[in-house]
């Protein structure tokens, strides 16, 4: 099966070189398989959202070799990290960020503009079909603002889908809803994991949704704790 992450001996310290330098990862080692749907937990603090943004190329590891697709980021330069960013992780968060005057189309092309430059009707198709995928056909054409916190995390859910990533990256992505709509942004999230096979890991607190996940891994004072299902 296919290697979408790696992570060997991934350490994190922040205000290197400063007397209040401080090491929050100690030494972290993940597979990621294709087709992967895991949780990640842990407490308020344990480094869980340190480790995405190291998995989601927005911050670099202090030491330890990060992998995405068998490719190596860490002789990569910030342009090349930015390219493979684009292309390969798709990120959903606990508040949607969406461009609340933009529509839900326009919020769903931003990542395919980001890429390509400027608009086309491929770019439009794109967006409709993914609208349609998390059920917002007839509200494409709506503004961000005039939509339910669920429907703007599905739009939220169908943007991170643009680029067709192989990992998708979601840091509590149900957090800020309500009970029903939670469950139904998780089962969106589980279905689109089945039939596309991309591979999804899911910052949560909630301990029944991670039931529902394949895998639970545990980080605690920022070190891997256990893994179970
Ligand atoms: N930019 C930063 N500079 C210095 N310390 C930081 C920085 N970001 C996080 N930390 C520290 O790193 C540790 C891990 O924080 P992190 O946000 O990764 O935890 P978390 O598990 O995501 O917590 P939560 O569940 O509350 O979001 C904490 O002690 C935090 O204070």
């Amino acid at each position: 099966m296919a290697e979408v992450l790696r992570l060997d001996g991934i350490r994190k310290s922040y205000n290197v070189g400063t007397p209040v330098e401080t090491e929050v990862l100690h030494g972290i080692d993940l597979t990621l398989q294709a087709r992967d749907f895991l949780a990640l937990m842990g407490p308020s603090g344990s480094g869980k959202s340190t480790l995405l943004n190291i998995i989601g190329l927005l911050d670099r590891p202090t030491a330890g070799r990060l992998a995405i697709n068998g490719e190596d980021t860490g002789e990569l330069g910030d342009a090349a990290l930015t390219q493979l960013r684009g292309r390969a992780i798709g990120f959903v968060f606990q508040y949607h960020y969406l461009i609340s005057a933009f529509t839900a189309r326009e919020n769903v092309m931003m990542p395919m503009l980001v890429d390509r430059g400027r608009p086309d009707s491929a770019m439009e198709r794109r967006a409709d079909e993914l609208l349609d995928r998390v059920g917002l056909s007839r509200w494409r054409n709506n503004s961000a603002n005039n939509m339910s916190g669920g429907q703007q995390q599905r739009v939220a859910i169908a943007r991170a889908l643009a680029m067709d990533p192989d990992l998708v990256l979601a840091d509590e992505p149900t957090g800020n809803l309500d009970t029903k709509s939670a469950d139904d942004v998780f089962a969106l999230m589980r279905e689109i994991n089945r039939e596309r096979g991309t591979t999804f890991l899911l910052v949560t607190h909630n301990d029944d949704l991670a039931a529902r996940c394949d895998r639970i891994v545990r980080v605690v004072d920022g070190v891997i704790a256990g893994e179970g299902n």
